[in-house]
C-alpha cells in the first residue's frame, strides 16, 4: 500500500542533505574535493586521443571543483535539470555547499557536456568499464566453481549480487578495485553474516519466489563484476521460472561505471569468452523472447530523489511485483541522500514506494537507515574509518 503521508510526516523534520560543507574531514568533502578531480584525471589517462583543447577544458573543470567554485548552469540541460539547478544557482551554491547527490550527478553532466560534442557521444569511461570487466575474471571463475550458474538457491545468488557491489570505479576514483575476491568470498563465507548490518535476505527470497508469475524490476548499478554477479542472479531467477525481469539502466554514462544500454552486449560476450557460454546462451534467449527487457529512464541521471519520482516511473514500479535496487547511489536516491538517524526504520521510509522494494547495497557513503545503535556501534568499533563508507559492510533491506 502506498503511503505518502508517513513519508511527508518524516520529511517535516527533514534532515539536511549530505554536502561537502559537512566538514573537511568528512568522506563527502573528500569525495568532492579530491576524488572528483581524480575521476577527471582518469578520464584523461584513459582517453589519450582527446584533442588538446578538450584536455584543457577537462583540467579546468577539475580545477574548478578542487577549489570549490560556484556551480555553473549546464549549457543545454536535459529536461529536469534546469529546474533542479535554478534554486542553487540563485543562491550561488558552490561545489562544496550544494547537496552532494546533486553535485555528483551534475559533475557527470559537466563531463559529458565537454566530451560529447568532440567525441560524438562516446562513453568517456568505456576503457575503464572494459578494464573492470577484465578484472572480474578470477572472481567469476570462482563463482562458476561454486556452481552459482546452476544453483537455484536464491539466497546465495542474492549474496553474490550484493557483494558484487564492492567493485565500483567511482569509489576508487577510477582505478579498478583490488577486491573483487570479496564478491566470490561472499558466496558462502562464514564471516559474511557479520558484515551485514541489516539482513532481510530470507524475506526478499520469499518475495522473489512469490513474484515468479509477475515482473521484477532490477535497478542496476555498476558494470564489471557487479553486473556479472547480477547476471548470475537474473539467470538464476529465470531458471526458477521468473516470468519477466526488467533491467533499469542509465540513459547516459554516470558514476564512472554505471551500466548503460551499450554496456550490456559486451558483458554477454565476455561471459561467452570466460566459460559462461551456457549461462550467456540462456540470457540471450531471455532477451530475445522478452522475458528480460531493458529500460533507461532519464530519471536515473537526474538528482531527484525516488520519493519525487515522475508518474511514469511510479506507474512502472507499481505494475511490478518487486523492485530491487542495486548499490550505494540508488540507496542514497531512495533516502534523498539525507542525514537520517541510522536507526530510522527502512520500512517506514520506504512506505512511499509503489510496490515491494529491496535494496542490495554495500555501504559507501554516510547514508544508512534501518540499523540499530547496537549494530552500528560494533561495526564502528571494529573499523572506525571504514565501516560506513569503505564498502566493507552491506545491507539487504526489504519493504513489502
Ligand atoms: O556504485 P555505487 O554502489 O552506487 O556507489 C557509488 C558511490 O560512490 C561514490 O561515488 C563515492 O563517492 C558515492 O557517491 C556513491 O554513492
Amino acid at each position: 500500500m502506498i503511503s505518502m503521508s508517513l513519508l511527508s510526516t518524516l520529511l517535516e523534520a527533514k534532515p539536511p542533505p549530505l554536502a561537502a560543507s559537512d566538514g573537511v574531514h568528512t568522506f563527502t568533502y573528500d569525495s568532492v574535493q579530491r576524488r572528483l578531480p581524480l575521476i577527471v584525471e582518469a578520464v584523461l589517462k584513459n582517453n589519450p586521443s582527446y584533442p588538446v583543447e578538450l584536455e584543457e577544458s577537462l583540467r579546468n573543470l577539475a580545477a574548478e571543483i578542487e577549489c570549490g567554485k560556484p556551480l555553473q548552469a549546464l549549457k543545454a540541460p536535459p529536461a529536469t535539470w534546469a529546474a533542479e539547478m535554478a534554486p542553487l544557482l540563485a543562491e550561488t551554491n558552490t561545489w562544496f555547499t550544494a547537496p552532494w547527490f546533486l553535485v555528483e550527478n551534475y559533475f557527470y553532466k559537466r563531463i559529458l557536456e565537454l566530451t560529447d560534442p568532440v567525441t560524438g557521444g562516446s562513453d568517456p569511461f568505456a576503457a575503464q568499464k572494459l578494464a573492470s570487466l577484465a578484472a572480474a575474471e578470477g572472481a567469476f571463475q570462482r563463482m562458476l566453481a561454486a556452481k552459482l550458474d546452476t544453483t537455484e538457491d536464491l539466497e546465495r545468488l542474492v549474496m553474490t549480487s550484493l557483494w558484487g557491489n564492492v567493485a565500483d570505479l567511482s569509489v576508487s576514483a577510477g582505478d579498478v578495485l583490488v577486491t573483487p575476491e570479496k564478491a566470490s568470498e561472499g558466496v558462502d563465507g562464514e564471516e559474511v553474516d557479520d558484515m551485514l548490518l541489516a539482513d532481510d535476505t530470507k524475506a526478499l527470497c520469499s518475495a522473489l519466489i512469490a513474484a515468479r508469475s509477475g515482473e521484477v524490476i532490477i535497478v542496476l548499478d555498476n558494470c564489471g563484476l557487479e553486473f556479472v554477479a547480477d547476471l548470475l542472479l537474473i539467470d538464476g531467477l529465470l531458471r526458477c521460472g521468473q516470468n519477466k525481469i526488467t533491467l533499469h539502466v542509465k540513459d547516459t554514462p554516470v558514476f564512472v561505471s554505471d551500466v548503460t544500454v551499450p554496456d550490456i552486449e559486451p558483458h554477454l560476450s565476455w561471459l561467452e569468452s570466460n566459460h559462461g557460454q551456457e549461462m550467456a546462451a540462456r540470457l540471450r534467449q531471455a532477451f530475445t523472447d522478452g522475458r528480460v527487457e531493458v529500460e533507461a529512464p532519464t530519471f536515473y541521471t537526474s538528482s531527484i530523489p525516488f520519493y519525487e519520482m515522475p508518474d511514469s516511473l511510479r506507474t512502472r514500479f507499481g505494475a511490478a511485483e518487486l523492485v530491487i535496487t542495486k548499490g550505494d547511489a540508488n540507496y542514497r536516491r531512495m533516502l534523498g541522500d539525507l542525514h537520517w538517524p541510522f536507526d530510522t526504520p527502512f520500512s517506514e521510509l520506504m512506505s512511499y514506494w509503489p510496490s515491494s522494494v529491496a535494496a542490495l547495497r554495500t555501504c559507501k557513503s554516510g547514508v544508512l537507515v534501518g540499523v540499530s545503535e547496537k549494530v552500528t556501534k560494533v561495526a564502528a568499533g571494529k573499523h572506525p574509518d571504514k565501516w560506513l563508507t569503505g564498502g566493507l559492510y552491506g545491507v539487504v533491506q526489504y519493504h513489502k
